[in-house]
């Protein structure tokens, strides 16, 4: 896919003739540096962003070309969660958690239990009746991710989901998605600059330069820690090893 911008002084191309395969069942990181292409492909993905070319495919159904009432549709099993948690300030959690519920239709008899059953998920029972505002940034992303959990989505994407947050928050949002993907088979795909977040929960890697996909593995072995001013490739940062396909 490629994607660009029209800018005042001309056109901006944030991703050239990417192709990316995502396996069912994977936590993907995408990482690269600030301008790489990285929010912008992942938008891409759910075609918040339409491609100039290329085609997605998300668990077999060409979503490009697709008729806007199919992809509604299509959109409701894919859900994201952003950097700054985009929540409604002026409904309650729990109304923010029933809002795609709403959108796709589902009778009032049984939002109410979906909405708990995603809250308790994500630890947040307890707060139903609060406003974002009366919570703190991790416990605004958990109901980021409740919400995008209710309507039982296959694939979620994260944008930059833990860069508002402190090492401590990140790790616990960090968990809550290991979770999502190894107890409900939720794929994920997550863009960072945070070479963290992809060493502790991804399983597949592929690293932007410049709008494109220059490297792209999977992990061994989960769980390598590199010494403190340890450099090398974003590669070599995460798995320890230089060079060699690990694919
Ligand atoms: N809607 C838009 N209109 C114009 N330019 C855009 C738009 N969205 C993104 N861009 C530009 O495309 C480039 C890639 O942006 P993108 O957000 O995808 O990068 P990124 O790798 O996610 O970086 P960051 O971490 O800084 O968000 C940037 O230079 C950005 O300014």
């Amino acid at each position: 896919m490629s994607k660009s911008f029209k800018l005042k002084e001309g056109s901006y191309h944030a991703v050239r003739q990417v192709s990316l395969e995502v396996k069912t069942g994977a936590v993907h990181g995408i990482i690269g540096a600030s301008g790489a292409g990285k929010s912008t492909l992942l938008r891409l993905i759910n075609l918040l962003e339409r491609p100039d070319e290329g085609n997605v495919t998300v668990d077999g159904k060409k979503l490009t070309g697709m008729a806007e009432k199919a992809l509604r549709e299509e959109r409701q099993k894919i859900g994201m969660i952003f950097q700054q948690f985009n929540l409604l300030g002026n409904g309650t959690v729990s109304r923010n958690v029933a809002i795609p519920l709403e959108l796709a239709g589902m009778p009032r008899s049984g939002m109410m239990k979906r909405v708990e059953e995603c809250l308790q998920f994500v630890g947040l029972a307890d707060k139903a009746q609060q406003y974002p505002a009366q919570l703190s940034g991790g416990q605004r992303q958990r109901v980021a991710i409740a919400r995008a959990l209710a309507n039982s989505p296959k694939l979620l994407l994260c944008d930059e989901p833990t860069s508002a947050l402190d090492p401590g928050t990140t790790a616990d949002i960090l968990a809550v998605l290991k979770e999502i993907n190894s107890t409900l088979g939720v794929t994920i795909v997550i863009v960072t600059h945070e070479l963290d977040v992809v060493r502790s929960i991804c399983s597949d890697v592929s690293v932007m330069e410049e709008g494109r996909i220059v490297d792209s593995f999977s992990r061994g072995e989960i769980g390598f820690t590199a010494p403190v001013g340890y450099t090398g490739s974003y590669r070599e940062q995460i798995t320890g090893k230089a060079g060699e396909a690990y694919v």
